[in-house]
């Protein structure tokens, strides 16, 4: 395969299902979507041939009758289904190796396996609640977008990895606009939707119903929604979270803005778990993941299932390519 440059997969977390569902995702799409994998060769499936390269010129000049690797070295053992604290430090640099891969120009994007996000902080005291923090860091950049896609629903969450009492505090009108403009820029860029429609939620029950459950809603939301709206926006709400992801209601947005990660997370990956796809919005490089976590509980079982990495991957070069 030759033209366009390779997706860069990061391996994440080695003791997880990381490895097996990118090795598996490229027995998907070689022949599709040029990719190489980032990480430690000792931690792929031994059924799923593989070849070190040097670079990712190299990958686009080898047949696709095995998954290219550039080679990260992991200093300690892995077993599986157990993060090991001495690996801790190798899945960020990888990490960051992707990155810098992807902002020289030698791949297209990056789609990242998952990480425990625990044990990186136990064993490297990593500072980042999640990939969507860390990349915004690497990348220089103040505020960044975490969506959930699918064919069904595509959702983001306003506060992402923070715990819930800190939520009203976080959620104010200038940082639920920043999401606002940074996912409408989103939709527009990277997927080709010209007037996006944004349904918001509101962040209390019923919406609030008239300031008897919460005031957020009565207090600033309706005024910011109007004043966006009349800025140009295409938006409604906020709406009673619990009735705007039933199959009629989704049919009248393109995304929707949840206000906490539970609200966002919780209906896509009902809908959707096997397709749901992570996409950073803001950042100056395209940045994909699978919607699930490492899956210490079956790793290595062989039960994995690929697709939502599939889906990622695919994703990431659709948008790097049109
Ligand atoms: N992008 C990321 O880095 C990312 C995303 C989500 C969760 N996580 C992290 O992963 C760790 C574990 O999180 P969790 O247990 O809440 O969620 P999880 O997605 O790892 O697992 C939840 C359940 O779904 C199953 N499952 C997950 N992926 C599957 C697949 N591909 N095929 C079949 N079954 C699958 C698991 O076996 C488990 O029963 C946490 O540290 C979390 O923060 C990382
Ligand atoms: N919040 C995401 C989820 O639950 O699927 C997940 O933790 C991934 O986050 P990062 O992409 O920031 O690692």
């Amino acid at each position: 395969m030759t033209g366009a440059r390779p997706v860069v997969i990061s391996c994440g977390e080695p003791a997880g299902i990381g490895p097996e569902v990118a090795a598996r995702a490229w027995a998907v799409l070689a022949g599709e979507v040029p990719m190489v994998w980032l990480g430690d060769p000792r931690h792929l499936p031994a059924d799923i041939p593989h070849r070190v390269v040097n670079d990712c010129d190299q990958v686009l000049n080898t047949s696709p009758d095995a998954l290219p690797v550039l080679a990260h070295a992991f200093p300690a053992d892995n077993v599986l289904g157990q993060a090991n604290p001495a690996n801790a430090q190798a899945v960020i640099d990888v990490i960051a190796r992707g990155v810098d891969l992807v902002r020289a120009g030698d791949a297209c994007a990056l789609t990242t396996a998952p990480i425990h996000k625990k044990a990186l902080k136990d064993g490297a005291n990593f500072a980042y609640p999640g990939h969507t923090e860390y990349l915004a860091a690497l990348a220089g950049v103040d505020d960044v977008v975490m969506m959930l896609a699918s064919d069904q629903l595509r959702v983001v969450p306003a506060t992402i990895h923070i715990a819930l009492d800190q939520v009203p505090h976080v959620l104010t009108p200038a940082h639920l606009r920043r999401v606002i403009e940074i996912t409408a820029a989103g939709l527009k860029t990277q997927f080709g939707i010209a007037q996006p429609k944004i349904a918001i939620a509101g962040l209390n029950p019923h919406a609030g119903e008239g300031g008897t459950m919460g005031r957020q809603e009565i207090d600033w939301m309706n005024d910011l929604v109007k004043t966006m709206q009349d800025e140009g926006f295409d938006l409604m709400g906020p709406l009673p979270a619990d009735t705007m992801f039933h199959a009629a209601a989704r049919a009248r947005y393109d995304a929707a803005i949840a206000m906490y990660h539970d609200q966002a997370l919780i209906p896509i990956k009902t809908l959707d778990f096997d397709r749901g796809v992570n996409v950073t919005l803001g950042l100056p490089f395209i940045r994909t993941s699978p919607d699930h976590g490492t899956a210490f509980d079956i790793a290595g079982t062989g039960i994995a299932n690929p697709t939502s990495m599939v889906e990622a991957i695919r994703l990431a070069y659709k948008m790097a390519t049109s």
